[in-house]
């Protein structure tokens, strides 16, 4: 698709003969002569590139106060400074306020178009690279102000730098792997390699060469396998509680010994790795049912860290949404947005069973579906599925419209008034004075209003 240019320039000549020079080439130009049309074109569609005057007769802001207000809102938005005779001095400071770079009048087809590949090349791989980094885990930030996510973050704090074996507990989705590799990063290891090994999607018969590594053998090359491959760093064995038992009897000979042999070996292999395991299921019932070694429990569960389901911090899911916001604006290359307070309200009453995973999915959905609409618009609850919507307040949809309509206004009333103050108080974490102070009651009489409906 051709990229979407904007040109600045209060001389309508020079506009011209930039976007002819440009169109040319196959891009597409729009074109704006003062500090209002630029940002009235923004609005409408953030461009790929801006080509921007220095001075702009007959605006309101001249071309360095418009480079200061686009970066504010849109900071990887390419800015290309365009400068007249003699204010090379000025179009150098352009750049330190975030210009991309900068063309001298008289204008050259040559300079121009090269100035425009560079900087459309630059933002492709800007994207690209934060968008590896966002997978690969680096960058991440664990999120949330809530008391237990301040608690993890020193328990984080207190074992990072010491070498003891970390068992994290925590429903699915809720940041059991973005702990480990905050732990990681934080850890003397850092510059280390950080490898998971996932035991959900191994097979069985492939566990031990994934785990180990295998000599070679005819027809089979050797194979690292993840102990080695995380020497000098980190293991995360993900889903303990998955591994079979021959191999967990393998892994404890390992941590006893700090050797192993490879699949099919006999030389030893020595290793400096720390290993940090995770389960979603609860071990204790694993070990009772035979499934999970009871000594390897403990080796590995030296520290156990837990992290709790979202649903019960629900105070984090406005930060989350709005990192993921931010997070996936940046990676998609869409323009920022904001949740209205109705969506904000449903989001955070959502009882999330797939936790932080399945929120930032929502939220990235919602980035996408809403793509096309005005950017200042703050995201309203109609673009949330129907499962996501539904839960919260259920009000005529679970009790029925037509129920209700069978009732006297008091019935009616009192319907409403509990679906609505369940939803809320769920929505605040059982939090009374917050939801009071939320839905506009004295405390006090939110206690007996929530006594009355029998919620309390
Ligand atoms: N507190 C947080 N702040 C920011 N992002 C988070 C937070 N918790 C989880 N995430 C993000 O949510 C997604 C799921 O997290 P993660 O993979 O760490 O969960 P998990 O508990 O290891 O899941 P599973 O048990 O399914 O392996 C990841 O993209 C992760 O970066």
């Amino acid at each position: 698709m051709a990229s979407d240019i904007l040109v600045v320039d209060d001389e309508i000549d020079i506009r011209n003969l930039i976007a002819g020079i440009l169109e040319d080439e196959g891009y597409e130009v729009r074109t704006a002569a003062d500090s209002d049309e630029t940002l009235a074109a923004i609005g409408a569609r953030r461009p790929q590139l801006i080509f921007l005057d220095i001075w702009l007769q007959g605006s309101k802001l001249d071309g360095l106060a418009l480079l200061d207000t686009i970066r504010a809102q849109h900071n990887a938005l390419p800015i290309v400074m365009i400068s007249g005779h003699g204010n090379i001095e000025t179009a150098v400071s352009a750049i330190k306020r975030g210009a991309y770079d900068y063309i001298e009048k008289p204008l050259k087809a040559d300079r121009l178009l090269l100035a425009a590949e560079r900087a459309l090349e630059h933002s492709r791989l800007r994207r690209e690279v934060e968008s590896l980094r966002t997978k690969t885990g680096e960058h991440q930030e664990l999120i949330g102000g809530s008391a237990v996510m301040n608690q993890l973050r020193n328990t984080i704090e207190k074992v990072s730098p010491t070498n003891s074996r970390i068992m994290i507990m925590g429903p699915s989705g809720s940041g059991k792997e973005l702990v480990a590799r905050t732990i990681h990063n934080k850890s003397a290891r850092a510059d280390g390699p950080f490898v998971v090994l996932n035991s959900a999607t191994i097979t069985p018969d492939r566990m031990e060469v994934a785990l180990f590594g295998s000599e070679a053998r005819p027809g089979h090359e050797a194979s690292v396998g993840a102990l080695e491959e995380a020497h000098g760093g980190t293991l995360y064995l993900d889903e303990i509680g998955d591994m079979p038992l021959e191999t967990q009897a393998r892994i404890l000979r390992v941590l006893v010994a700090q050797e192993f042999n490879r699949v099919g070996g006999t030389q030893k292999v020595k290793v400096n790795v720390r290993i940090i395991s995770s389960s979603a299921r609860d071990l204790q019932e694993e070990i009772t049912e035979g499934r999970v070694r009871e000594d390897l429990f403990h080796r590995l569960s030296v520290v156990p860290i837990r992290v709790p389901a979202l649903a019960q911090r629900r105070e984090d899911v406005p930060m989350l949404i709005d990192y993921f916001l931010r997070q996936t604006a940046e990676n998609q290359g869409l323009p920022r947005r904001i949740i209205g307070e109705d969506a904000m309200a449903v989001l955070q009453a959502h009882d999330w069973p797939g936790n932080v995973r399945q929120l930032k999915n929502n939220v990235e959905r919602l980035l996408i579906l809403t793509r096309d609409g005005d950017a200042n618009d703050p995201i309203s609850a109609d673009f949330l599925p129907n499962e996501i919507g539904a839960i919260v307040p259920p009000l005529s949809s679970q009790t029925g419209g037509e129920h209700i309509m069978a009732l006297p206004l008091r019935d009616a009333r009192e319907i409403f008034e509990r679906d609505y103050l369940k939803a809320q108080i769920n929505r605040f974490s059982g939090n009374v004075s917050r939801t009071a102070e939320f839905v506009g009651m004295e405390r006090s009489a939110l206690h007996r209003k929530l006594k009355t409906l029998g919620i309390a």
